[in-house]
């Protein structure tokens, strides 16, 4: 099967996105089509597959498949890219629209130069807090903040985040020398967060600026998770080290994203969106 493909990168998080406004792919071929097209060496390489699509409840509707086949609820950086995609290539011809994802509608506004998208702002929604709907295993609570957190040897402080997906995340001293590749993958399957878990180690170099590292949920160490920046700042509000309503540089592998947790709840991302390539991607039969 000859599948017509964008690869796009939100800070260097890159997926493959299919345009379902003009060609159409079996539902029972999504997970398969993730994984053979994130393989590196067999495949495209990338972080998974973002499918681009019409939507009843909003402007434009995306869905994420991670590297392993898995699908997720949400994702910034490709918010951002679908943001972009949809703008440049006719989809939506205002600057301002509205994205569904699995986890939520959010509004979506496009910096537009020369007619290229340069940057977008997201308005995320709201965080979820609340222990059950992370979901996190346990005595349901209306926030989970450093708690005690063991892994291993390792004892760690555990904030628990939604940004639609589950986010725990981690306040170290340096990121230099957080064991990312040790203990990314035993948090992401640790039975505590039973749907899995996006992981995030944050240092806090500044009340306005944060370090960032993170292994996400179903495609491992990425250069930059969006959600994972939402969720890293609204901890980071709820542990006193940033304040609500302030712009904060988060410094992600891939470059930097400027987040704001609202007084009004909302959590806004703003950063950029690149095309990389277009082709045709060859489905084996047997996907
Ligand atoms: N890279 C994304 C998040 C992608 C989904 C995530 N791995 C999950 O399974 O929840 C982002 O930029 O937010």
């Amino acid at each position: 099967m000859e599948i017509p493909f964008t690869k796009m990168h939100g800070l260097g998080n890159n997926y493959i996105y299919i345009d379902l406004f003009k060609f159409t792919i079996a539902e029972e071929q999504l997970s398969g089509l993730a994984k053979s097209v994130s393989d590196v060496y067999t495949g495209i390489g990338s972080d998974g597959v973002i499918l681009i699509q019409p939507s009843d409840a909003a402007d434009v509707g995306m869905r994420i498949f991670n590297k392993d086949g898995s699908e997720g609820q949400s994702c910034g950086n490709g918010l951002r890219c679908v943001a972009k995609y949809a703008y440049e290539n006719g989809i939506i011809q205002r600057e301002k629209f509205q994205i569904e994802t699995r986890a939520n509608t959010v509004k979506a506004e496009v910096n537009v130069e020369a007619g290229l998208v340069q940057e977008v702002t997201i308005n995320m929604g709201e965080p979820i807090l609340r222990r059950q709907a992370i979901p996190m295993m346990g005595e349901d609570a209306p926030q989970v903040v450093a708690e005690p957190f063991t892994v291993g040897d390792e004892k760690l402080d555990v904030t628990a985040v939604s940004m639609g997906n589950p986010h725990a995340v981690f306040f170290v001293n340096s990121i230099d020398t957080t064991p990312l590749y040790e203990l990314g993958p035993v948090i992401e399957k640790d039975q505590r967060f039973p749907d899995g878990v996006n992981v995030e180690f944050i240092e806090v170099i500044s009340p306005r600026e944060l370090n960032f590292q993170v292994w996400e949920r179903g495609s491992g160490v990425t250069q930059a998770c969006g959600t994972g920046a939402c969720a890293s700042v609204v901890a980071a509000v709820l542990n006193g080290s940033v304040q609500r309503n302030e712009d904060i540089t988060v410094h992600l592998a891939g470059g930097d994203l400027i987040i704001k947790w609202d007084d009004k709840g909302s959590v806004w991302m703003t950063g950029g969106a690149d095309v990389i390539a277009t082709g045709t991607y060859f489905l084996a039969d047997n996907i």
